[in-house]
């Protein structure tokens, strides 16, 4: 039995999504949002924001992702109100993508991986954002152990931000080094491809990428896990923008949204109510 029942990550993310539409609402408590709410910017603030956040998507869309960066500005403190956040809502029967965005060399990246994946880490998302920028192959122990409790990660691919493509359209014999990160994937995916079911090991593709997916010729959906497409709302990304981008991986598209979502706080109903239709517009576009 794994730590998370008998399901995979990418079979709990693929229920979800059938069942609250694919929205992964992001938990990015900026100063300037949390003063936005009336809210003082200190761990108090935090607290508060964070239990509106909770409240409002705990049970309503597919998955959260908490921006650790936010927390960890609050040192021991704030990382305490992040993994109270990770346990609250799990307990709603959401699933959580910690976006931490971990990368080091191997020895060091299995730390990483125990502390935020394990079977013994303290609040261990469903999933973690990590970076291959260190090559695919030092995310192995994440991998791994992402594998043994059947939890997922997200690999950045394509970012969202302008920088990214000088060095994620760099080409090395020809081949560009997102697609390589996209074969990579498809590798550790290819079991559950196999099974006809959705794989754990997921990339990062931005929504406001434009035509670089065709430019470099990935096959995102052959890749066969599930993507996590951030950029949509504050970053300009729109719907419109997800089907030019994902053509016919757009089943397999989780799009994540942020300050857009959380502008229509600090009242939890209103901020659920924004959420659900934003959730609800996503679905109607990948149906
Ligand atoms: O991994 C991510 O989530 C991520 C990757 C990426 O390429 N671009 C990107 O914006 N993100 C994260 O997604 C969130 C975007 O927030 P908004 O722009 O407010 O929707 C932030 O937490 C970013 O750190």
């Amino acid at each position: 039995m794994s730590e998370t029942g008998d399901l995979t990550f990418g079979q709990r993310l693929r229920a979800a999504m059938d069942e609250h539409g694919p929205l992964c609402a992001g938990i990015d408590p900026h100063r300037a949002l949390v003063e936005s709410w009336g809210l003082t910017y200190d761990l108090d603030g935090l607290r508060r924001f964070t239990q509106a956040c909770v409240e409002a998507f705990g049970g309503q869309v597919a998955a959260v992702k908490p921006q650790s960066a936010f927390f960890e500005v609050f040192g021991s403190a704030g990382i305490a109100v992040l993994e109270n956040a990770v346990r609250d809502l799990q307990g709603a029967g959401t699933l959580v993508v910690v976006d931490a965005k971990r990368g080091d060399i191997g020895s060091t990246m299995a730390a990483y991986a125990e502390g935020l994946l394990g079977k013994d880490a303290v609040a261990p998302g469903d999933a973690l954002t990590v970076s291959p920028y260190l090559g695919f192959e030092s995310l192995r122990p994440a991998l791994d152990v992402a594998a043994q409790t059947s939890r997922g990660v997200f690999v950045l691919a394509l970012t969202s931000n302008p920088e990214g493509r000088t060095v994620q359209h760099a080409r090395l014999r020809d081949v560009s080094v997102a697609e390589s990160m996209v074969t990579s994937a498809a590798a550790e995916n290819a079991a559950a491809a196999e099974r006809g079911e959705l794989g754990s090991v997921g990339l990062v593709v931005g929504a406001t990428v434009g035509s670089a997916v065709q430019e470099l010729g990935l096959d995102l959906a052959a890749m066969g896990g599930p993507l996590l497409a951030p950029g949509v709302g504050a970053q300009g990304g729109t719907s419109e923008d997800l089907r030019q981008v994902f053509g016919d991986a757009l089943p397999n598209v989780l799009p994540a949204s942020s300050r857009d979502v959380l502008s229509a706080g600090p009242d939890a109903a209103t901020l659920r109510d924004r959420a659900r239709s934003v959730s609800e517009t996503m679905a109607a576009l990948l149906s």
